[in-house]
């Protein structure tokens, strides 16, 4: 019997301790829709470039849209406050670890330009790139109307964790029914990982849901913190809320993983799990075009006093279209991401992500393990 003074934990699942079931049907991978959309703005490929500085700049937005995706600039981040940015990511690359976050700390004081953050939208505007950027709850108000008169297509909220409801006595938190209304471009926000955030955020108007706390490659929140849901578990929850909402209005909500993807088998869990679109850091991090040279780092890694985040070295690898379409010679997963969507997609019978959200998974400890003992001992 259950006593409700003992607080019950659920088992939650990540990437590796879970499986896709192939279809009863199979499809030719080359007819598959692989498309998804943030409110009326539409994509070829559901792969987002992370909102990090090591990820993203003007080149890199411009060139995710080019390939048919998308990327996020970050609007409190070093292209937000130093017109020469490049010369802050080299510093930033000839650092020693030991040094890294106390300059990482310093660099981050410097003022966010709100002129500098419109300049960088029209210039992705300019070379014909969907324009997407993120800022904080705290200075969402503020750079929101920036963001949107230079000509943005999309503005993103993201924090750690951002709710509809914020509790303060001494100030009043963002109201995203008021943000969502007031702006003319859809709002992506983050990150959750349970259904009633999730829908709450929903029923505020928002266009998509960025879902992950915790999972990335440069993150510590969840050492630091000790929070965080695994990511099939918390797409699943947050894809619920997605069909619940859909249900009660008849609007469709975009749910976006965000963080902890390797391998291509990842992103193909992540779609089977209920996700629209998945968000890639260190993936995208190792492009020739990236900005970070080989680096990645965490954006709540320069916190004056409480840093979540460290540097990472993930080197510098093969062009992005390589990385996101091949053809590649890598045969552990980390290059072709849509080769690998759109193979088990087709092995699934799923002709779109809709349908791939459908797949069958199970709970599969041995996914990794079974009949790999060769590889596991390095004997290749
Ligand atoms: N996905 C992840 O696990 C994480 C992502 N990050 C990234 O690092 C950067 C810094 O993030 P943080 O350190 O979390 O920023 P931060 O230190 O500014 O924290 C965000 C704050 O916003 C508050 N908040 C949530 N909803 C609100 C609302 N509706 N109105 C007003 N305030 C609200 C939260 O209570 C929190 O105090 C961001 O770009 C974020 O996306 C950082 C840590 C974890
Ligand atoms: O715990 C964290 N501390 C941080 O400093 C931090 N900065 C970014 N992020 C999140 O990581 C995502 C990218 O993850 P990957 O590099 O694994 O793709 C990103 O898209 C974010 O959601 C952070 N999480």
């Amino acid at each position: 019997m259950t006593h409700p003074q003992f607080k019950e934990l659920r088992r939650s699942y990540g990437f590796d301790e879970v499986a896709i079931v192939p279809g009863d049907v199979t499809i030719n991978p080359e007819q598959t829709d692989i498309g998804f959309a943030i409110g009326d703005v539409k994509f070829k490929i559901p792969v987002i470039a992370a909102a990090m500085d090591a990820v993203t700049d003007v080149k890199m937005a411009v060139k995710m849209s080019q390939l048919g995706g998308l990327a996020v600039l970050h609007g409190e981040g070093i292209q937000a406050r130093y017109h020469d940015a490049e010369a802050v990511l080299a510093e930033i690359a000839v650092t020693p670890q030991a040094e890294v976050t106390a300059l990482l700390q310093k660099i981050y004081t410097e003022p966010i330009k709100d002129d500098l953050v419109a300049e960088r939208v029209k210039a992705i505007k300019a070379a014909g790139g969907t324009a997407a950027v993120a800022c904080m709850p705290a200075n969402a108000k503020r750079l929101a109307p920036v963001v949107a008169e230079a000509g943005a297509d999309i503005f993103v909220v993201a924090s750690t964790v951002t709710t509809a409801r914020h509790i303060s006595k001494s100030y009043r938190g963002l109201i995203f029914s008021e943000l969502c209304s007031s702006l003319k471009i859809p709002v992506m926000v983050g990150n959750c990982v349970s259904y009633s955030a999730t829908l709450e955020l929903m029923r505020q108007g928002v266009s998509a849901v960025l879902v992950g706390v915790g999972p990335g490659a440069a993150c510590t929140s969840r050492e630091v913190l000790g929070l965080g849901v695994p990511q099939i578990t918390a797409t699943m929850d947050c894809a619920a809320a997605r069909e619940t909402y859909l249900a009660e209005t008849g609007r469709y909500v975009s749910i976006i993983t965000d963080g902890g993807f390797k391998k291509g088998g990842d992103f193909c869990k992540a779609i089977a799990a209920g996700a629209d679109a998945a968000m890639f850091g260190s993936i995208i991090a190792q492009a020739k075009e990236a900005p970070g040279h080989g680096y990645h780092w965490g954006m709540s890694h320069p916190h004056p006093s409480l840093p979540r985040g460290t540097r990472i070295k993930v080197g510098t690898t093969v062009p992005l279209e390589q990385i996101l379409f091949g053809p590649t010679s890598v045969v552990d997963g980390s290059q072709n991401f849509v080769g690998a969507l759109k193979t088990v997609m087709g092995v699934c019978g799923a002709a779109t992500i809709r349908d791939m959200q459908r797949a069958e998974m199970v709970i599969a400890p041995a996914i990794t393990t079974e009949g790999k003992s060769y590889q596991l001992s390095k004997c290749v």
